[in-house]
């Protein structure tokens, strides 16, 4: 199996998520934040209003429409003094961007905006006046089955900006908006609904702190921003976190494939060094012309059985073909292969399991067999019939039969191989002379 793979690639890829970390955390430091401009824009609306609308006798009205400067003139009457503008959401252009509350005006709220995936507010403003500060406020479409539609119980969320703030540019983080006491109270709203939401925001609206001084007071609305970063940094870092986790489990995941890998192919060879030992250990006991024992294979066998534990608990039996050299001589050496290999499988099929049968050496074969007495007896010339009726089918055409002769005796205890091996030579060599094909015992 191809490995594709290597500790080397493990070390690139960690090298690869490092750059990627780094790469990651310059830039979401020299990214440019991401804004969304909520005013100017051709799809609010702006009116001045006042509390002249309830009662009062302040009253607001435009100076420049084109730069969005109203002009709010506070004068004593109502209870509660007020005067601002608010800036109102349209899914389309409406006809005409810049009105008057006091001009046959829309309350409804039209669209909304999701603040909630910004960070803050950039305000732009001017003021000309004595009053300490302005507020920014905003309303926040709030759900609750008693006041769906009423303007005022929608959410109401502001912050404060002080007079000296207003000259540039003022960041205010949606952090630090807060919902107004009044409302609260007011439409006795739970703790729970009671925390800043800025996700349906459909009114921004600039007025005044507090109550603010009698007379005039000039308002330039230039600019109104929502900014945030594209990605939180909490995100950035649970995906830097990731990136190492899955970068790391893949390492491990690997590294225990490729320890799987090398343990499975280390058994496997094993099995195969086992295989070819065990093949290597059955070709050295095998003669490779008959496949029945060789001598090695026998003499091992032996090795076990002598010197002899009992009385004649077994027969050792020495085979002899007979005249095996004519057939050679008159037939060749190879029909004499083949006369060998016929006999040897033609005496291993009149054996039993317990019998040790094998190729001594030349045309001579051993047999060690259980049988004794009347058993030996028929065991011998079972032997003798069967090989002399077996035909020998030689490839050039002939059919050789061919006969053997064998000397038996019984092992007798404490002998060694050689001892039993001497006597039944010896009654080999009286099967021989007694005109071979034949069996003797001793
Ligand atoms: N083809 C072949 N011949 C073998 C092999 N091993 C031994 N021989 C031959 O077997 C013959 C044995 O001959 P001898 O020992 O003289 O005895 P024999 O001709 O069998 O006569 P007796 O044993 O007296 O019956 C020799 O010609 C050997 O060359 C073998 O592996 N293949």
């Amino acid at each position: 199996m191809k490995r594709r793979f290597s500790i080397r690639s493990f070390y690139a890829i960690r090298l690869g998520v490092g750059i990627l970390t780094v790469g990651c955390l310059l830039l979401a430091n020299f990214m440019p934040q991401r804004s969304i401009q909520l005013f100017p824009s051709k799809r609010i609306t702006i009116d001045a209003y006042a509390d002249n609308l309830s009662g009062g006798n302040s009253v607001a009205r435009w100076l420049d429409k084109s730069t969005h400067t109203f002009q709010c003139d506070f004068m004593a009457g109502a209870d509660f003094r007020y005067c601002g503008a608010s800036i109102k959401f349209f899914d389309f252009e409406p006809a005409e961007t810049v009105v008057s509350r006091s001009e046959n005006y829309d309350y409804q709220w039209m669209h909304t905006v999701d603040l909630s995936t910004y960070d803050a507010l950039v305000l732009e403003l001017d003021y000309q006046g004595q009053a300490s500060g302005l507020r920014l406020f905003i309303r926040n479409a709030f759900s609750q089955p008693s006041n769906t539609n009423e303007h005022n119980a929608q959410k109401f969320i502001y912050q404060n900006l002080a007079k000296r703030e207003l000259s540039n540019p003022i960041t205010i983080p949606l952090s630090d908006l807060k919902v107004a006491d009044w409302w609260v109270d007011q439409y006795r709203i739970e703790r729970k609904d009671a925390s800043v939401a800025v996700d349906s925001v459909f009114e921004l609206g600039i007025d005044f702190s507090g109550q603010p001084p009698l007379g005039k007071h000039t308002i330039s609305v230039k600019r109104i921003e929502a900014v945030g970063e594209w990605v939180s940094d909490a995100s950035l870092y649970i995906f830097i976190i990731a990136l190492w986790l899955a970068s790391l489990a893949f390492e491990g995941g690997y590294r225990i494939f490729l320890l799987y890998v090398a343990n499975r192919r280390f058994r496997h060879s094993l099995l195969e060094l086992k295989d070819e030992n065990s093949h290597l250990r059955l070709t050295a006991r095998t003669d490779a012309l008959t496949r029945i024992y060789n001598r090695a294979g026998l003499e091992t066998l032996f090795n076990k059985l002598f010197p002899a534990k009992g009385h004649a608990e077994f027969t050792l039996v020495v085979i002899d073909l007979d005249h095996f050299k004519k057939v050679n001589d008159n037939y060749g050496h190879a029909a004499g292969d083949q006369a060998l290999q016929v006999v040897s499988k033609t005496i291993s099929q009149q054996l039993r399991s317990g019998d040790i049968f094998g190729r001594w050496g030349g045309e001579e074969f051993l047999l060690l067999t259980m049988a004794t007495g009347v058993a030996l007896v028929q065991l011998m010339h079972r032997l003798n019939i069967a090989v002399e009726a077996t035909d020998v089918n030689l490839t050039a055409g002939d059919v050789l039969n061919v006969t053997m002769s064998m000397g038996a005796t019984a092992a007798r205890k404490g002998e060694t191989l050689n001892q039993t091996f001497a006597r039944a030579d010896a009654a080999l060599y009286n099967a021989k002379a007694a005109g071979r094909n034949t069996w003797r015992k001793k």
